[in-house]
């Protein structure tokens, strides 16, 4: 890597698409800009320099955004920055690589191909994880493109973490947990050792909680078990996604209510969770803000299931000695932050109120650690309580450079 050879990476979530630029040899943020809100009211754009000076912002207040839309704005934009800089590499956040894909791997067609059969697997994500990358093969097709699975990181949980009870014949064709938002554990297993050194082997429960949410226990920054299992429905209550349900409901929703595969998938991806309690929106800050009851009963299911969770995954690392906030909600809802450690006192976790309360920019970790990543326990809690702000984007450009290196 020269100063100016630069990786992109683009990571297409749910509801937003960031992307990022990272140049010279120590991998430099040098560019990185997020559209989020897509298909739901007013999608919003930022991007900001190396600096964090603001260099480009929209919004669009004339219906909802989608991937694609968010794309073409994207490649535009950042056409427009590119000056000087040599792009060797783009890398990309696929959220699922099934039972094949166990690390970051060069994406060319064939692999795509293979890629899109897991779609069923991930509807809401992997379509817009992958039509970045066919395009980016079209128009710069000697351009590497490494592609970083959110799964790969949970191929190592024990058996049984893995299996569901079904018969092993539909076991054996994949039908198991796999778990995701792989690469954002990955990044605090990176970051918690380096925060506070006696935490390195410890049994830590870090909490994703964005648009979609999840939770993994891990065991010396190895996944031990995940609260996402076949597909990214699993688990916690989301944005718009339902998270764990009973299988009855399902057949209760096909055979009683007559809906088909289709309507019962929109039910559960798009119209359940945050949005679909409280009927108001799957925005966290606009369920914050409002005063209808319906606001507060879709937050406290959420902080209900996320200490349910947390008890579960406790018994699986068999103690805690952390809990990690993360993800848009965990890293900016103090409220969301405190009601879950008040419900997980049982387990010895105690918040420093003021350092919970305060935000990312008031509290400055040791130097040398990532903004934001910050202690908020208190200073006898039994269990560590810190927020890592999410960068699955370093992870990639990480591994990105790892692979063009070693080609
Ligand atoms: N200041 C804030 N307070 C509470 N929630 C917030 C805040 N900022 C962002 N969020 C919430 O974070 C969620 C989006 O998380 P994010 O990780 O950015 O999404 P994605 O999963 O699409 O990457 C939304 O529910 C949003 O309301
Ligand atoms: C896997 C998943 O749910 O990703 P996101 O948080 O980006 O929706
Ligand atoms: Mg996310």
């Amino acid at each position: 890597m020269q100063a100016n050879d630069s990786i992109i990476v683009i990571n297409a979530g749910s509801s937003s698409i960031k992307f990022s630029m990272y140049s010279g040899p120590a991998l430099d943020l040098t560019l990185r800009g997020k559209i989020e809100n897509l298909y739901s009211g007013v999608a919003r754009f930022v991007a900001q320099d190396a600096q964090g000076a603001v260099v480009g912002e929209r919004q669009w207040r004339d219906g909802p955004l989608d991937h694609q839309g968010g794309m073409r704005f994207l490649v535009d934009f950042a056409q427009t920055h590119l000056d000087g800089h040599r792009v060797v590499a783009v890398g990309h956040r696929i959220v699922h690589g099934g039972v094949a894909h166990s690390g970051p791997q060069r994406l060319d067609a064939a692999l795509v191909d293979e890629l899109e059969k897991l779609v069923p697997l991930a509807p809401l994500h992997l379509p817009h994880n992958l039509a970045p990358v066919r395009s980016v093969l079209a128009m710069a097709p000697h351009v590497p493109q490494i592609g970083c699975f959110d799964t790969a990181f949970h191929v190592g949980q024990p058996a049984e973490a893995q299996e569901f009870a079904l018969p092993a014949r539909i076991t054996d064709m994949g039908v198991r947990r796999y778990g995701f938002h792989g690469l954002s554990y990955e990044y605090i297993a990176s970051v918690l050792p380096k925060a506070e050194p006696a935490l390195s082997k410890a049994k830590v429960v870090a909490a994703h909680l964005g648009n979609g949410a999840s939770m993994c226990a891990m065991k010396a920054g190895r996944s031990m078990a995940s609260t996402m299992g076949f597909t990214a429905v699993d688990g916690l209550p989301m944005g718009t996604r339902c998270g764990a349900l009973d299988p009855g409901v399902v057949l209760y929703l096909m055979q009683e209510l007559g809906m088909d595969v289709a309507a019962v998938q929109k039910l559960m991806y798009q119209e359940s969770g945050l949005l679909g309690v409280s009927g108001i929106s799957s925005d966290m800050r606009t369920l914050e803000q409002s005063d209808d009851p319906r606001a507060k009963e879709a937050i406290a299911l959420m902080v209900y299931r996320i200490g349910r969770e947390l008890g579960s995954l406790a018994a699986a690392l068999g103690g805690l000695d952390a809990l990690v906030f993360s993800g848009g909600i965990g890293e900016n809802s103090a409220a969301l932050r405190a009601a879950v450690c008040r419900d997980a006192a049982w387990l010895g976790v105690q918040l420093d109120t003021a350092a919970n309360a305060a935000g990312d920019m008031a509290v400055s970790a040791a130097p040398g650690l990532p903004r934001g990543v910050r202690r908020i326990s208190a200073a006898d809690s039994k269990v560590a309580v810190w927020v890592v702000p999410a960068n699955e984007e370093l992870m990639i450009a990480q591994h990105a450079l790892e692979l063009v290196e070693a080609a």
